[in-house]
């Protein structure tokens, strides 16, 4: 096996957003088996990695082996980059029926939505980091409400509600953090 982190054949994937799981089910399906556990971690304020790594951390201690934490953000550049990490309180006040108000007074409603993987084998071990990137625009709200800000977030054209979820996985931040995901695990599944 490559040196490095090994990983096991079930990987612990912690997060309390069903939505999430969900996608990550559908684009690790028959890569590796994900078992899901819900711990409430604390998200500290710092660049998308600080959190990201802080977060895998905390939750490598909370369950004291290997884990999966994903974070998700959504930057507009007319703020330079806020809310970015820190959009889920924005969504909490906001709502998806409002959230595209932030940018009302901004021509350039330019969006970019960042999904951040971080895979630690254990406590005292380092994260390691996959990230995607899909740059799209914010909009009023078009299509059903489900997931967080899937209607307001457009891509050429539709918002990521208004996609089925195969076209979504496949352009969007998530599946392009786990293409990367994919591609490291490969030489790093421990058969035993
Ligand atoms: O593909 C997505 N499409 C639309 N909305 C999304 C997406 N992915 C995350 N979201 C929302 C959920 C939360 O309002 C914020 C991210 O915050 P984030 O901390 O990563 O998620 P969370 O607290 O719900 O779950 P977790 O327990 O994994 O931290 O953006
Ligand atoms: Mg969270």
């Amino acid at each position: 096996m490559a040196p490095g982190p090994t990983v096991p054949k079930h990987l612990n994937f912690i997060t309390g957003n069903k939505n999430k799981l969900a996608e990550v089910q559908a684009i690790l399906e028959g890569v590796i088996e994900l078992r899901n556990q819900n711990v409430d971690l604390v998200e500290i304020q710092g660049t998308i990695e600080e959190v990201t790594r802080d977060k895998c951390r905390r939750a490598a201690e909370a369950i004291q082996g290997p884990v999966l934490v994903e974070d998700t953000c959504l930057s507009f550049k007319a703020m330079n980059e806020l809310p970015g990490p820190y959009i889920k309180w924005f969504m909490l006040s906001l709502g998806p029926l409002n959230i595209h108000k932030l940018l009302s007074g901004f021509p350039d409603k330019s969006a970019t939505a960042i999904c951040t993987f971080a895979y630690c084998e254990g406590p005292g071990h380092e994260p390691v980091l996959f990230q995607g990137k899909t740059d799209g625009l914010l909009v009023e709200s078009r299509g059903p409400t489900v997931f967080g800000w899937d209607s307001c977030f457009e891509y050429e054209g539709k918002t990521y509600a208004e996609m089925d979820k195969s076209e979504k996985n496949k352009i969007s931040h998530r599946g392009k953090a786990l293409d990367k995901l994919k591609e490291w695990l490969k030489s790093r599944v421990d058969e035993e």
